[in-house]
């Protein structure tokens, strides 16, 4: 991913076809009995905190230094709770005695499995693999870490911040990235550009590392703001009558197709608490910037392998904190490669292509880049290309799933923005462009209030905004 626009963030380019026969759009990662639980908790999803809501009430009191606590990370303490509160969730760190190595699309061993119920995520394997940490024993927190599971037993939101203030640190990236010898960034601040996309905003510090959780608290709150049984029952109709009608998409141009409402709303559910558990972890979200204080606007994680906005780089470790970056969940590669199949389905039903795959390329994800939008964020006109130099050659696909509020996306040859197309990205939609397509600028320029479906909202308590994944590889 290069953000090749300066330093807006990202990118990817262009041209295509395509069938499809026989899709099935169904639930991967659960059941679809589970569309609408019982029981779920009222909430009020606007009345919350907006960005400046990102703080946590911990506060660390155990007045180690930062560099003390990654020498003794056993002492890490477990954060002290603000009196508001009291009864939060509890975390359960269970321990578990190998670490699966393995790896691969669709494989078996080296991603973490997110088991998700209404009120549990667990995730397993090796999310936080000691191979991970080098120089740790895999015992940050006084118990083998390889798996962990987090058992939401009443508010969420307390148990998150714990969490973090377990497993990683609060890092002033001042400190880390202005240092003699630290990379220089790979390419100059560009003004805003002629789309009047200015996806850079001046800060203090370059980068901020703490607590962000994606889904806000639940709260109490009289019925009045639960979307109605109308409302629930609406979205799912038009969820099968979709999926029988068989509209799943356009191709957009060559190698680049748009899967409309592809992922279930059971799937947005899980996704959007997979994310919340791994960004409240180690290597979790964070507000990308840059060493002149620059700032993404949005907030970043990456699993599998970082990304690093600041030098273009993909490495291993997170520079800002050393922190290896969580690993890609098991559940998240079916999806990639239903949506790669059905994408070749679809090409090859629309342009009658005999080889949909030379047109757009098979993938086997190593990286996804999470971005987490508030009302205000974007991402300026840019492309993918930070991937190796195979992949691009091959225009291996970038895979993007849009969950919670939908957004305008632009994409286009140039980054002009009176040359581009503009299409909405709404929840539950996947985006793949690869082949022709796999340079294509593309950015973000608003996020539309208020229209994630109401149903992942009561189930997740998401906050306003919009969750994107982006699947590569390197
Ligand atoms: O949010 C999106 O839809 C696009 C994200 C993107 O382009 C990126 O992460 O590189
Ligand atoms: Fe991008």
């Amino acid at each position: 991913m290069n953000r090749d626009s300066g330093r807006t963030h990202r990118g990817g380019r262009s041209s295509f076809r395509g069938c499809y026969s026989n899709r099935s759009h169904s639930s991967v990662m659960s059941n679809e009995n589970d569309f609408f639980p019982i029981g779920s908790n009222n909430f009020d999803h606007h009345l919350q905190v907006g960005d400046s809501g990102e703080k946590s009430c911990y506060t660390r009191d155990d007045g180690m230094s930062q560099s003390q606590r990654r020498r003794f990370p056993n002492n890490s303490p477990s954060g002290s709770r603000c009196s508001k509160h009291e009864n939060a969730t509890v975390y359960e760190y269970r321990p578990k005695t190998s670490w699966p190595a393995g790896t691969g699309f669709g494989g078996q061993n080296d991603t973490p499995e997110i088991l998700g119920t209404p009120d549990a995520v667990v995730l397993k394997d090796d999310c936080l693999s000691p191979s991970r940490y080098p120089g740790s024993t895999g015992s940050n927190l006084g118990v083998e870490r390889d798996q962990i599971e987090l058992s939401s037993v009443e508010e969420t939101e307390s148990c998150a911040a714990l969490l973090h203030y377990d497993l990683s640190n609060k890092v002033n990236i001042s400190d880390s990235v202005d240092k003699p010898g630290t990379p220089k960034p790979s390419h100059e601040r560009s003004p805003p550009n002629s789309s009047g996309i200015d996806d850079l905003s001046q800060a203090k510090c370059q980068a901020v590392v703490e607590p962000f959780d994606i889904c806000l608290p639940k709260i109490a709150t009289p019925v009045m703001l639960k979307p109605s049984l109308l409302v629930k029952n609406r979205e799912k109709r038009n969820e099968l009558k979709r999926s029988a009608e068989g509209q799943i998409g356009n191709v957009l141009r060559p190698g680049m197709v748009l899967l409309k409402k592809y992922l279930s709303i059971t799937d947005q559910v899980k996704i959007v608490r997979a994310c919340r558990a791994l960004g409240l972890g180690s290597g979790g979200f964070y507000q990308p910037g840059y060493r002149d204080g620059a700032k993404l606007h949005l907030k970043m994680m990456c699993l599998g392998k970082n990304w690093d906005p600041e030098t273009g780089n993909y490495g291993d470790l997170r520079p800002i904190d050393s922190v290896v970056p969580p690993g890609i969940p098991r559940e998240f590669y079916q999806l990639v490669e239903k949506a790669i199949k059905d994408s070749h389905s679809l090409i090859q039903q629309k342009t009658k292509a005999s080889h949909a795959e030379d047109i757009l390329p098979w993938m086997s994800p190593n990286i996804c880049i999470v971005n987490f939008y508030s009302a205000s964020g974007r991402l300026g006109l840019h492309q993918d290309k930070d991937e190796s130099p195979g992949s691009l050659r091959k225009g291996l696909p970038v895979v993007s799933f849009s969950i919670g509020d939908a957004a305008e996306f632009l994409y286009g040859d140039e980054r002009e923005v009176d040359k581009v197309e503009k299409v909405e990205l709404e929840s539950g939609d996947v985006l793949v462009f690869g082949g022709r397509s796999r340079h294509i600028f593309h950015g973000v320029t608003a996020i539309k209030q208020k229209t994630a479906p109401g149903s992942l909202l009561e189930e997740t308590n998401l906050r306003p905004g919009r969750l994107n994944l982006t699947f590569r590889e390197y």
